[in-house]
Order: structure tokens, then C-alpha cells, then sequence
């Protein structure tokens, strides 16, 4: 059997007081495409900076395709692709020179031309990276990615900032490369993202992992886990629509004009929300008996609040 892809042990990395990483234990099999999800400041980028070997853990062991990352950093990068947060590059330095500069350091590149062009960023070939889209500098640093094969690849948050047309794109480019076997452990924010495109899901929180599976194991539906879900004008009085619906039940406006009641969901409670809602004269639209959404089961996890 071959080596996971990554394999991490204890990883504790601290920031002076500040303890980033707590602790965190994760293993990616080789050809998967795994989403690492947690609120701002979860210590994911320091996590998949660590295992691209731009910075050091205090403690814990990581295994990158079988390699430390600290001491085989030789070995490793050329096997890598790396999408930073925000990405970069010098200023002045044109989208076609830059992806060709990546291309001519490795062994076996895929044609930077075609890469460009897959990409959408052919017309902008010439154009200097500062006067790139953001969307277009993001596209151009996926492209820097991957332009050597690698056999895995680290993206951080590799769709933010693209339009909803980019992101489609990179969607399905990165479904190819996983059918090209190519492992892929990314970042992100939207849920969406992590749904459409990941095998599996990894929840991190405060520096340690608080979830882990399938998309569809982490939503996993049955009798006690299936929610109501309607949406109506915003600021029902929730107390009341709780109060008339039978003793442990418990409604709340998830964002504005979005509501769910907790408790198992039987006819009885369809009926009584419905009809309750018919009391105030109030239409309930988009009526909804299933499972959560990674979005949900993420809030559950993580909590509503603001993080800071
Ligand atoms: N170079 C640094 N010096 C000091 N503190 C840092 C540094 N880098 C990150 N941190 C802190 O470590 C914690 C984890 O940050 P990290 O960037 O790994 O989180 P994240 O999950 O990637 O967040 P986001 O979703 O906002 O990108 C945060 O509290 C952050 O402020």
C-alpha cells in the first residue's frame, strides 16, 4: 500500500502566546481531494504551510507523500504544488512569463500555453501581474500549481475572490485532476465548494480537528437529525411559533427570514407550523423537510458567532 498523502500527528505550532495549531491529528489517503474547513483563524494555513515545509512545527510529526517536510524539503517540493492564500508575484513580471519561469523548473511540465488557455487566461498572457483581476491573479497562481504535475497538490482558499464562472472552472479542473489520481487538499470558506468537490471533509477549530468524514456522513440524514426549514418574512416571533408546537421542540431564525425547528419532524409539527404561520397570516415558502447542509452542520460545530 502507499504512503498517505499526508499524514499528520500532534501538530502543535504556536505564534508566541498564541497556540495556532493544538494538537491536530489528520490523514489523507493518496488520489483523494480532502477540504479543510474551520473559521477564520482555525489554524488551517498554518497547518498546510507547515506541510509545505514554509514553516516549523514546535511538536508533532507530519508526513508529506512520506517525507518531513522540515528536513526533505529537497525532495518534496518538486513532487508539490503550491497555491498560497492570496497568492503573489512580482509585480511587473507578465501571466505568461511567470507560468513559463514555474514551468522551466520542473522535470516534466504540462504545457504552460495550454494551461493558460484551460484556464481562461490566454488574452491576458501578456498582461503584468499587477494588472491581472484578482480573480485572473488567482487563476494564474492555480495554473503556477500545477504546471509541474504534481502528485499533490496544496490550494488555500483557491477560489476566493473568483466569479461564480472562475469558479466553475477551477471546479472542474480540479474534478479532472482528481480523476487523474492527483491528490488535492484544499481551503475554503464556502461550504458550497467543499459539497460539490471534496471525498472527504475535515473540520478544524481552535487548532484541533472537531469533525471528519464524508460530505455525506457529516450531513448524514435520519429520524432525529432531519430538520424543518421554511422561509418567511423575517422576525416571526419564534417564542411563539416554539411555544405552540409540542413541549421540547424549538424554532429559530437561522438569518433573516430563514427558520428551523429543532426536534424530530413528524406530520403533526409540519401541520402545526403551517398552520401557525396561516394564523399570522404569514406564508411559509420554500418548506423543507431533510438533512442539514455542510453549512449547517458547520455552524452547529463551530458556533454562530463572529469570530475575531
Ligand atoms: N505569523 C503569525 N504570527 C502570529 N500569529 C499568527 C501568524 N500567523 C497566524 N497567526 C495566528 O494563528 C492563528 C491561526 O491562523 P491561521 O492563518 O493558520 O488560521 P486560518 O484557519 O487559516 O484562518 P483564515 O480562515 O482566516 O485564513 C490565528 O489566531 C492567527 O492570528
Amino acid at each position: 500500500m502507499s504512503t498517505p498523502a499526508v499524514e499528520i500527528t500532534g501538530l502543535v505550532k504556536r505564534y508566541g502566546s498564541k497556540t495556532a495549531v493544538d494538537g491536530l491529528d489528520l490523514k489523507m489517503d493518496r488520489g483523494r481531494l480532502l477540504a479543510l474547513l474551520g473559521p477564520n483563524g482555525a489554524g488551517k494555513t498554518t497547518t498546510v504551510e507547515i506541510c509545505e515545509g514554509f514553516r516549523r512545527a514546535d511538536s508533532g510529526s507530519v508526513r508529506v507523500l512520506g517525507l518531513d517536510p522540515a528536513r526533505e524539503g529537497a525532495a518534496l517540493r518538486p513532487r508539490i504544488g503550491v497555491m498560497p492564500q492570496g497568492g503573489g508575484a512580482y509585480p511587473g513580471v507578465r501571466a505568461g512569463e511567470m507560468l513559463g519561469l514555474v514551468a522551466s523548473c520542473a522535470a516534466n511540465p504540462l504545457d504552460p500555453a495550454w494551461l493558460l488557455d484551460v484556464l481562461g487566461l490566454a488574452p491576458a498572457k501578456r498582461t503584468p501581474f499587477k494588472r491581472l483581476s484578482g480573480g485572473q491573479q488567482q487563476r494564474l497562481s492555480l495554473a503556477c500549481a500545477l504546471v509541474g504535475r504534481p502528485e499533490l497538490v496544496f490550494l488555500d482558499e483557491p477560489t476566493a475572490g473568483m466569479d461564480p464562472q472562475a469558479r466553475r472552472l477551477v471546479w472542474e479542473l480540479l474534478g479532472a485532476l482528481r480523476s487523474d489520481g492527483v491528490s488535492v487538499l484544499l481551503t475554503t470558506h464556502l461550504m458550497e465548494e467543499a459539497e460539490a468537490l471534496a471525498d472527504d471533509v475535515v473540520i478544524v477549530d481552535h487548532g484541533r480537528v472537531i469533525a471528519e468524514g464524508t460530505p455525506s456522513a457529516l450531513t448524514a440524514d435520519d429520524a432525529d437529525t432531519a430538520q424543518l426549514r421554511f422561509k418567511a418574512r423575517a422576525g416571526l416571533d419564534t417564542g411563539l411559533l416554539s411555544a405552540a408546537l409540542p413541549e421540547g421542540y424549538h424554532v429559530q431564525e437561522a438569518a433573516p427570514g430563514s427558520y428551523q425547528v429543532a426536534g424530530k419532524v413528524n406530520p403533526q409539527v409540519v401541520s402545526t407550523v403551517t398552520a401557525w404561520c396561516a394564523q399570522q397570516g404569514v406564508l411559509a415558502e420554500e418548506l423543507h423537510v431533510g438533512k442539514r447542509d455542510l453549512e449547517e452542520v458547520f455552524l452547529e460545530l463551530t458556533g454562530r458567532e463572529l469570530r475575531s
